[in-house]
């Protein structure tokens, strides 16, 4: 549906925030997977045509969508990192006002934003100014501009950035609902964000793409490299300096380690299934090793 070929993003003054991206976006949910500075935000602002790429081709159903954006943009929806509302007008004032602004007629509207506000569980406060809604009412908020032209491409940059845990397990649910007829590419730098919902995960870093797959494709890259040991505290310093720890845990008989390592890290070390955030912390560190 959309395609991501070859792209390089460098910044004036000389920043280079991608290198070469080639990504396929379907339909479905893809999550994009980085840590901060990977270049995520850069690589989505392109795929809503609001930056274009130094070099590389977006391509949308076939044409090319930077040369010509307006059948992208038509089918697309974009909450962006840092979207921002206007605090006194309610939500039901905001979203007509963007409706408005991408030449809806009103009624049609008014019965859009009906079912949006039901969609995101707002219908109740709708009438409320937006400057007293919490983090996630706004990320909801968000999420019913980018539905209005019901969009066949929804693009969500850090969606869960800020949000207590039920918040953010309710978003999760919300877009893996959207994603059932409609492409959703979802970043994130958190792994559980994309763990439970995302069948294809995509992980950038450094500017490159660095995996794309199925999560049991990214698990098998640490297959039988995942273990567990309970060490006095005080032994736990050098294990920590020489493994790649994924999880570290406090218990009554010393710190318990989650950590990477191509054999036993000490003799009684417990071998166990491997996670998402395991296989992420080894893709991302062996990049950053070369
Ligand atoms: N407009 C800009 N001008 C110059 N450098 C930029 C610009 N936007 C981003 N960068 C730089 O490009 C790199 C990638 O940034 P980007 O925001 O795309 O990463 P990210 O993975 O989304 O990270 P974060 O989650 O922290 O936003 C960073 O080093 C950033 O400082």
């Amino acid at each position: 549906m959309l395609e991501l070929i070859d792209i390089s993003k460098v910044y004036r003054g000389g920043k280079r925030s991608l290198d070469g991206v080639t990504m396929h976006v379907r339909a479905g949910l893809l999550g994009l997977l980085g840590p901060n500075g990977a270049g995520k935000s850069s690589l989505m602002r392109i795929a809503a045509t609001v930056t274009r790429p130094s070099s590389g081709r977006v391509m949308f159903e076939g044409s090319d969508a930077v040369a010509r954006p307006e059948p992208l943009r038509a089918a697309l929806g974009y909450l962006p990192q840092d979207f921002g509302v206007y605090p006194r007008l309610t939500a039901r004032e905001f979203l007509s006002y963007l409706a408005a602004a991408k030449g809806i007629r009103a009624r049609d509207a008014r019965v859009r934003i009906d079912e949006l506000l039901h969609l995101v569980n707002l219908t109740e406060v709708a009438g409320r100014a937006l400057g007293g809604y919490s983090g996630g009412m706004l990320r909801r908020v968000g999420i019913a501009q980018s539905l209005l032209t019901d969009p066949r491409v929804l693009i969500v940059d850090e969606p869960t950035a800020g949000l207590d845990p039920e918040e953010r397990v309710r978003f999760r649910n919300l877009l893996n609902e959207l994603a059932a007829d409609r492409a959703v590419l979802l970043s994130t730098h958190i792994v559980s964000d994309v763990e439970s919902v995302a069948s294809d995960i995509a992980v950038l870093a450094g500017g490159r793409l660095v995996a794309r797959g199925l999560p049991e494709d990214l698990l098998r890259t640490v297959a039988g490299r995942v273990w567990e040991v309970t060490v006095p505290a005080e032994h736990a310093a050098s294990l920590q300096a020489g493994h790649l720890v994924s999880r570290t845990t406090r218990t009554r008989d010393g710190l318990r380690l989650r950590l990477l390592a191509s054999g036993p890290p000490v003799p009684d070390a417990e071998a166990v299934r491997p996670g998402l955030e395991d296989a992420y912390l080894a893709i991302v560190n062996q990049v950053a090793a070369c």
